[in-house]
């Protein structure tokens, strides 16, 4: 809370915008679901970093996710400690699932990939992020494979990083929608150094999909594993390079967000990254512990898919990496993924007496679209101002709002919150239905609604409850 004593800050699930833009352009307010009615400060900022070859790199500090400050609350006075798993100790299956049911996240050692494949191709991503901008991006704009610098997906998201998203998939054109890009990139690094790392990674990741299915007693043992050695796994890799951001950005700003914080769709990830910190992890009570780099372990993140097979037993990790000022971060995930037409449902084993599903079923490329058509989530200040009103967009819009205490002053607010009649149905406005595109909601009249929300806590997701796709 220190050097910040502004008040009102909001979270963006629809994170595209920075405030500058909030404050000038009416549909974008409307996106964010929050605008000022009055010209307010333009919080843009500008940083020229130029690199060895000359480019400037990173800089512009984009007007979304860089201004956003870390303000959750802070990791405990004695974080837990993150679970570690020993690969090469009999009982590895019982700890892997005490730590998928705990935490989502774990830590793998003595996990058999030979430190000179994961060196090799470290000092060849560090070369690779280390050449001129123009070349980096003759491997394809991020579609969604290729390289990519600040725009994280497809939704306007930012974040101090750039990086190389690639198919894990050997034959890239069962998968991609570009494939060219892999070949692409694949020439800039010395043959087999991909394949041979990832061949290595994919191995431990199906062992302990198989270990998950022998400590949840799922039969057969490769019910999980299957999923992402089929030859048209839609598997992912990632190679991200977070560079040091500088400290004039993080004083102006507070923390820099390197990714915002997001769940992985997939099944579970595999990260490894350098001796570098900024990885984060969100306990269950929403707080948030850093992750201690390690150079010579790998992570594991529990992903939606798997929170969905195991029908919310095991829980997706909330994840992000903050940026760091000294040093580069080197990260390379592998995101196990099923085909894009398998099924994705709570395994009928592990539902127990008349348990009922928590999901409807979607096959993975309907929860990828879904994904990937959503955004992460992080909170940006308001700056006070006396003379004008705010307005907020109520849940349709999913803007989440909190208020910090002041140490200092004391804050008065006056707020009208406009509802509709109580017997009013809310559902999707049928003229903003375009061609045809599903309603996400359920319909519900507003007594419903405002019933059930007074009976929520205050940072319950509610609308999940009204979703099609995700009842719980
Ligand atoms: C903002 C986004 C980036 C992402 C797609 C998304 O809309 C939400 C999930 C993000 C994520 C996280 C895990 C992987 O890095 C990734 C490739 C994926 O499958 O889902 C990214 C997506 C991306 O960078 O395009
Ligand atoms: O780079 C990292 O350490 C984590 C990035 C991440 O969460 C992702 O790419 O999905
Ligand atoms: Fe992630």
């Amino acid at each position: 809370m220190k050097k910040y004593n502004r008040k009102i800050q909001l979270k963006f699930r629809e994170n595209l915008f920075g405030i500058r833009a909030a404050l000038s352009d009416v549909s974008n307010c409307l996106r964010l679901g929050f605008t000022q009615l009055a010209y307010g400060r333009n919080v843009h900022t500008t940083i020229k970093k130029i690199n060895r070859c000359g480019d400037e790199v990173l800089t512009e500090a984009p007007t979304g996710n860089l201004h956003l400050r870390n303000r959750q609350p802070s990791a405990a006075l004695f974080p837990p400690l993150i679970p570690v798993v020993d690969l090469s100790k009999p009982d590895s299956k019982h700890q892997i699932i005490k730590a998928c049911e705990e935490f989502g996240f774990f830590k793998v050692i003595n996990h058999g990939v030979p430190m000179e494949l994961i060196s090799r191709l470290e000092s060849e991503a560090t070369e690779f992020f280390s050449l001129p901008l123009c070349e980096k991006e003759k491997t394809g704009q991020p579609k969604p494979y290729g390289y990519g610098n600040k725009r994280i997906g497809s939704n306007g998201d930012v974040g101090w990083v750039e990086y190389l998203l690639l198919t894990a998939n050997q034959d890239p054109n069962l998968v991609t929608e570009n494939p060219e890009s892999f070949s692409v990139v694949r020439c800039l690094f010395s043959q087999g150094c991909f394949e041979y790392y990832m061949a290595a990674v994919k191995k431990m990741a199906c062992e302990i999909l198989e270990m998950v299915a022998d400590g949840l007693k799922i039969q057969p043992r490769d019910a999980l594993s299957k999923l992402m050695m089929d030859e048209q796994s839609d598997s992912v890799f990632r190679l991200n390079h977070y560079p040091p951001c500088p400290d004039v950005l993080q004083s102006l700003n507070g923390d820099v967000i390197g990714f915002g914080e997001h769940t992985d769709p997939q099944i579970i990830s595999v990260l490894r990254s350098n001796n570098t910190s900024g990885l984060q992890i969100s306990l269950r009570d929403g707080s948030w512990i850093s992750v201690p780099p390690d150079h010579y372990s790998f992570f594991v993140n529990v992903g939606d898919s798997l929170q969905v097979m195991t029908n919310g037993w095991f829980k997706s990790v909330k994840h992000r990496v903050m940026a760091n000022s000294v040093k580069s971060r080197l990260s390379m995930i592998y995101f196990c993924g099923p085909p894009l037409s398998e099924k994705i449902a709570p395994l009928p084993c592990l539902m127990r007496g008349d348990q009922q599903s928590l999901y409807k079923e979607f096959t993975w490329f309907e929860y990828k679209r879904f994904a990937y058509t959503s955004r992460d989530g992080s909170w940006i200040s308001v700056p006070p101002d006396q003379y004008s009103f705010f307005v907020n967009v109520g849940d349709s819009l999913q803007c989440e709002a909190r208020v910090m205490a002041n140490s200092v002053k004391s804050r008065l607010s006056m707020i009208y919150f406009c509802g509709p009649p109580l017997s009013e149905k809310i559902a999707p406005l049928p003229c903003l239905m375009r061609g045809d595109q599903q309603s996400l909601y359920k319909e519900f009249t507003w007594f419903e609604y405002k019933r059930f929300a007074y009976t929520s806590r205050l940072a319950d997701n509610r609308l999940m409850h009204f979703e099609k796709i995700a009842a719980s």
